[in-house]
């Protein structure tokens, strides 16, 4: 079982307005409240996509239930820590001319809640993988994270990390499966440039990960692609469908969980998996939040991949 681990899950409400000016009353449209947090997008792509995988998480008051309930409903197994407080509802308005993205810090946690995370950890069914994506809330401790990984291991599983906190760096010593890294977070934690049209540089970037620990890397850069390495061999992958870009919240996610959906199971199928994720990402930024995967098997067809090592 591929499980994820989201520490600060949300409600996502995605609103539109036409315009949106100070000091007056905006009206809004369109108003959708989704159960989500990064690693929750991750286990709804990989359950889409035909691999079945179970959500951990801190969950708190009504929110924390409406989050629960909704993952349950979408086939997903929840294994909550329920804490105190409310969890919280981050807010994805687009006005039209910008996406403005509201992202609140959550609900706090206590060493008591951590320890409660950990223990569930250790009791946990057929644990092969856990992947641990997102931001951590208020309250967490430092060494929370290594714990967790240090739980997984102990227990034979492996660990796919995506977060964005400088935390990253330091969790590449326990040699990660997978990190997914986009070209923002290779600038502001490892000091790293990439670009989809240096193949040389992303080659450069891609090595010194591993150096660091990665056993491999999925890079993400937006619309631009993606770069994948294994340690061995690297690829670019790039979905060429013009699609009309709604909203890029959830996008990196579901690339993360398709990709995984295909490559967990059988390391060779790399380019199976970059073209499903490359697919997924470009049908996800055309919905409000991760929609409902409707033209990924159009999309597909319009991916160019290229092995660069
Ligand atoms: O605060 P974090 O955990 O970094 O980000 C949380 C979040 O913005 O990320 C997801 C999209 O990637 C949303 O579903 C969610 O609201």
């Amino acid at each position: 079982m591929i499980y994820t681990l989201t520490a600060n899950p949300a409600i996502d409400y995605n609103v539109t307005c036409d315009g949106l000016a100070p000091d007056c009353v905006t009206r809004t449209r369109d108003a959708v409240y989704t159960p989500n947090g990064k690693g929750l997008n991750v286990s709804f792509a990989l359950q889409h996509f035909g691999e079945p995988s179970s959500i951990l998480g801190f969950f708190a008051g009504f929110s924390g239930r409406f989050i629960v309930d909704g993952a349950r409903e979408r086939g997903c197994e929840v294994f909550p820590v329920w804490v105190d407080g409310i969890t919280r509802v981050n807010v994805f308005l687009n006005s039209g001319e910008h996406e403005y993205n509201m992202v609140n810090a959550g609900a706090p946690i206590s060493r008591h809640d951590e320890d409660a995370m950990i223990e569930l950890i250790a009791s946990l069914p057929e644990l092969e993988c856990l992947s641990i994506s997102g931001s951590l809330p208020p309250g967490t401790s430092d060494g929370f994270l290594d714990r967790v990984v240090e739980k997984v291991r102990e227990r034979g599983g492996e660990v796919v990390v995506d977060i964005s906190s400088p935390l990253l760096r330091r969790l590449l010593a326990q040699r990660p499966l997978l990190i997914k890294p986009n070209d923002d977070e290779l600038r502001d934690i490892f000091g790293l440039e990439v670009s989809a049209n240096d193949d040389a540089g992303a080659l450069c970037a891609l090595e010194h990960l591993h150096e660091e620990g990665a056993q491999a890397v999925l890079l993400t850069m937006g619309g631009a692609g993606a770069y994948f390495s294994d340690g061995r061999h690297a690829w670019f992958a790039r979905c060429t469908y013009p699609v009309r870009v709604l909203s890029t919240v959830c996008a990196g996610d579901s690339t993360l969980g398709a990709f995984l959906s295909v490559w967990y199971r059988d390391r060779s199928r790399v380019e199976d998996g970059l073209r499903l994720a490359m697919a997924t990402g470009a049908n996800v930024v055309e919905c409000a939040g991760q929609g409902d995967f409707a033209r990924v098997e159009e999309y597909r067809g319009h991916v160019e991949i290229r092995q660069i090592r």
